[in-house]
């Protein structure tokens, strides 16, 4: 594992480090804010960011501004690439399949199994690589942005117990029923419906029996991709299943990292009443 780019931030550190992933047969990188307490040497929660189509570690880590809100609240906060990368590995001419668009999914298909396992990479690998080289606790959060808000909202429910908090910023709420959601399961898991439904987080709900861990999410009402995300169809599937969502529409607010910024600081907030709480 190698550090490649470390810079201070608010009286602690922000990191990116590369390494080669089982999960994907490549070399994958991650930026980590260390918090100065983690600094000073206090093993602290951590909390996961998944971002959207498109992205690599660099967007969230250099526009999202949550730098200030960890160190306030004693946060790790670790943003993974958004899918494999490299010669070898296969891609799409289209922004939203292949690198870049990993999907936080295992593919099943051609060509894409070999190296596009997103799930296993976030869920297991890096969690365990986190608390093995950084001074980490057991205690997790997950939040994302779009693609990423998706990868929140299922790698939470399909692993109850294994996050404290989650939250998500304009995620992609029902894949299985979006162009986006439609041509990126397709792909990578075939063309049953029924395969779709464990990736799916207004699927999920109707069985996540074993945990209701509360769902915060903030949607601006003016996103340009607003019919790609149905927040309505995640927020009618936890109100049958009993599920809690708090479902914000944000006024005027688009699909950026503006968007994210302005509420970086509550998002943070809810992840740490439950990490630290
Ligand atoms: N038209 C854009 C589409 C890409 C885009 O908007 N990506 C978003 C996430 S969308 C859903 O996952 C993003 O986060 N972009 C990075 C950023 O820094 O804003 C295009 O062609 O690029």
């Amino acid at each position: 594992m190698e550090r490649i780019e470390h810079h201070a931030s608010f009286k602690g550190r922000q990191e990116v480090w590369q390494h080669a992933s089982a999960s994907t047969g490549t070399d994958m990188k991650f930026g980590i804010y260390l918090p100065p307490q983690a600094l000073a040497g206090e093993r602290c929660p951590v909390l996961y960011w998944l971002s959207g189509l498109t992205c690599s570690e660099q967007n969230f880590i250099t526009k999202a501004g949550v730098q200030q809100y960890a160190a306030q609240h004693g946060l790790i906060v670790v943003a993974p690439d958004t899918s494999p990368r490299g010669p070898g590995v296969p891609d799409d001419a289209a922004y939203d399949l292949g690198q870049g668009a990993g999907f936080y999914v295992n593919a099943t298909q051609q060509p894409w199994a070999a190296h596009y396992r997103m799930q296993d990479y976030v869920a297991e690998e890096l969690p365990a690589l986190i608390e093995q080289h950084f001074p980490a606790t057991q205690a997790r959060g997950i939040f994302g942005h779009s693609m990423g808000g998706h990868g929140a909202l299922v790698t939470a429910l399909r692993h109850p117990g294994r996050y404290r908090s989650v939250s998500a910023f304009a995620p992609i709420a029902a894949p299985a029923q979006v162009p986006w959601g439609q041509k990126a399961l397709t792909a990578y898991l075939g063309s049953d419906p029924k395969v779709w439904a464990d990736w799916d987080a207004a699927a999920l709900i109707a069985q996540a029996r074993a945990e209701r861990l509360p769902l915060l999410i903030d949607q601006g009402e003016a996103d340009e991709f607003l019919p790609q995300l149905r927040p309505d169809l995640l927020q009618a599937a936890c109100e049958k299943a009993g599920h809690p969502i708090t479902l914000r529409m944000q006024p005027g607010y688009d699909h950026s990292y503006y968007f994210i910024a302005s509420f970086m600081g509550e998002h943070v907030a809810h992840h740490a009443a439950a990490l630290r709480g």
